[in-house]
């Protein structure tokens, strides 16, 4: 990673606070297993592999953290070396990612990221701290591989982004927008940067970076735990 990147503190909110309500199944979508292991748990992986000084703090609903911590001890051998801080979340994902952050005293560098996108590779985390490091916000994105209609209406494909996570800022920078009201508008951590007036930065991501929201999604995570 570029010096300026590892000139700063680095953390990872890893949210996974929501009701997981398109999945449809009993078991919260962050606990279901792929590969035997909760999907969670590869996600924590995915940050402690790409650099093991990285903090992470997982932010759950607090009726789920018992559970939770059930869970890495039955999986002892895959969590021992995934020391996180466990949060409480809220009622909506601009809650949860600012009970995360408010755990976070002082400058540095932190990645928010989906709990439920277990694929994010090495690669695509270290970018994501190294363009934050040099410009303050770095928001992983794709091209989009379909033709786009808004309200109906054609447009220009190539001027379409696909959001992902992680989005990655200067701690001082998403504190400062964390700061202003919530909007029903907010979908992410970027559109909260962006309304209290700071530029998105985007950078690409890859396609397996896939969020797990509905069951078919677990098939993929499947075939894409077996390419690995
Ligand atoms: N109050 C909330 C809502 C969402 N999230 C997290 O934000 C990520 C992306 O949201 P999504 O996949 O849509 O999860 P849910 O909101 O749980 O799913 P659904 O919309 O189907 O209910 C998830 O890891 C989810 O747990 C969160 O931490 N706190
Ligand atoms: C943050 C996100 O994953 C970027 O694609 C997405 O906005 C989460 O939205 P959801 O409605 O909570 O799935």
């Amino acid at each position: 990673m570029s010096e300026s990147a590892n000139s700063f503190k680095k953390y990872a909110i890893i949210v996974a606070g929501g009701s997981g309500s398109r999945m449809k199944s009993d078991l919260p979508k962050q606990f279901i297993e792929i590969g035997g292991i909760p999907i969670l748990l590869h996600t924590l992986k995915k940050f402690r592999e790409a650099d093991p000084s990285i903090e992470l703090l997982l932010v759950l609903p607090e009726s789920q953290i018992d559970f939770w911590e059930e869970l890495c001890r039955k999986h002892a051998d895959f969590s021992q070396n995934l020391a996180h801080q466990v949060i409480q979340g809220g009622a909506t994902r601009f809650q949860s990612s600012l009970n995360g952050l408010n755990m976070i005293q002082g400058e540095g560098l932190v990645a928010i990221h989906d709990g439920v996108r277990p694929f994010v590779s090495t690669e695509v985390i270290l970018r994501s701290f190294k363009t934050a490091s040099e410009t303050g916000t770095a928001v992983v994105s794709v091209a989009s591989k379909d033709s786009v209609r808004i309200s109906g209406k054609a447009v220009d494909r190539s001027t379409v982004r696909i959001i992902q996570t992680p989005q990655t800022f200067l701690l001082s920078t998403i504190k400062k927008a964390f700061q202003n009201p919530e909007l029903p508008t907010f979908t992410d951590d970027a559109s909260v940067a962006e309304a209290a007036g700071f530029e998105i930065h985007l950078i690409d991501g890859d396609y397996e970076n896939i969020k797990i929201t509905t069951p078919e999604d677990l098939l993929w995570a499947e075939v894409l735990l077996k390419k690995r």
